[in-house]
């Protein structure tokens, strides 16, 4: 695989995009602060004579066994941004970008789901005016960012013959690549109150599916930007099928 530089043009909109996409999520460094402070994440790692793992981390807190994973995330948040310096590479993940600290030390859920009563992409199969708000959001950034990216990227899509975009909304990246590649058979598989409102008349196929459950046959599985999902769920479940058809 041959990637080139990209062109100055391009490089400008991918900057833009970067620069749009570090003022949307700038709250969460703060939020992470804030979990850090409250958590005693420095004393937990003072106590432990300068460096802490996880699960030493964990158990110096009142954190619930089952919010680990999200422990892990804060932790890759604070630094990223230079906040505490990683000496091991841990190895754990989890679902939430950002929980705070309440919803870490209880069992139950994450901060979203505690203050909303369900998670995010439920809730906007729930509330009428959420739906298309946020999904066009996350669509249009995908597309000029796909429309670029796509024509830098030539050999990797031009080496496939199908596409199944798990969970990208209207499905700006494979509308991008659809029209880029028109050999390759793109498809989006969403959840039902997404799809319903997805575009119609172009070559993309819009399935209606949930990632945890089964993934329609294809050649490539493309994801990108789940931050928000329970991606280690997920990549358990690929292994999963992935032994299942080996086997058969
Ligand atoms: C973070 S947004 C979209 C991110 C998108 N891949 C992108 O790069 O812009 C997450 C998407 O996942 C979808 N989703 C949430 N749970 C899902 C599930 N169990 N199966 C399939 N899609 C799901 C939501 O409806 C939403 O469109």
């Amino acid at each position: 695989m041959a990637l080139t530089r990209p062109s100055s043009n391009t490089q400008a909109s991918l900057d833009a995009q970067l620069d749009l996409w570090h003022h949307t999520l700038g709250y969460i460094k703060s939020m992470a602060l804030k979990s850090a402070l409250d958590l005693r994440i420095a004393d937990a790692i003072h106590s432990n004579g300068g460096t802490a793992t996880l699960s030493q981390i964990a158990t110096n807190n009142t954190l619930h066994p089952s919010k680990i994973p999200y422990l892990w995330r804060l932790m890759r948040v604070l630094t990223v941004t230079d906040v505490l310096r990683v000496v091991e590479h841990p190895a754990d993940g989890g679902e939430s970008s950002c929980p705070r600290s309440t919803a870490l030390a209880s069992g139950s859920s994450t901060s979203f789901k505690m203050e909303n009563g369900h998670n995010a992409w439920d809730l906007a199969g729930l509330e009428r005016n959420l739906p298309r708000s946020s999904t066009t959001g996350w669509s249009r950034t995908a597309a000029s960012t796909w429309t670029s990216l796509s024509r830098e990227c030539d050999d990797v899509f031009q080496s496939i013959s199908s596409l199944m975009d798990v969970a990208d909304g209207l499905g700006g990246a494979s509308q991008a690549i659809s029209k880029a590649f028109p050999r390759v058979k793109c498809s989006v598989l969403d959840l039902p109150h997404v799809v319903a409102a997805a575009p119609t008349g172009t070559n993309v196929e819009y399935i209606v599916g949930g990632m945890f459950q089964s993934i329609p046959p294809t050649s490539v599985v493309f994801l990108k930007a789940d931050t928000t999902l329970d991606m280690k769920l997920f990549l358990h479940r690929c292994l999963f099928w992935l032994q299942w058809v080996l086997h058969d």
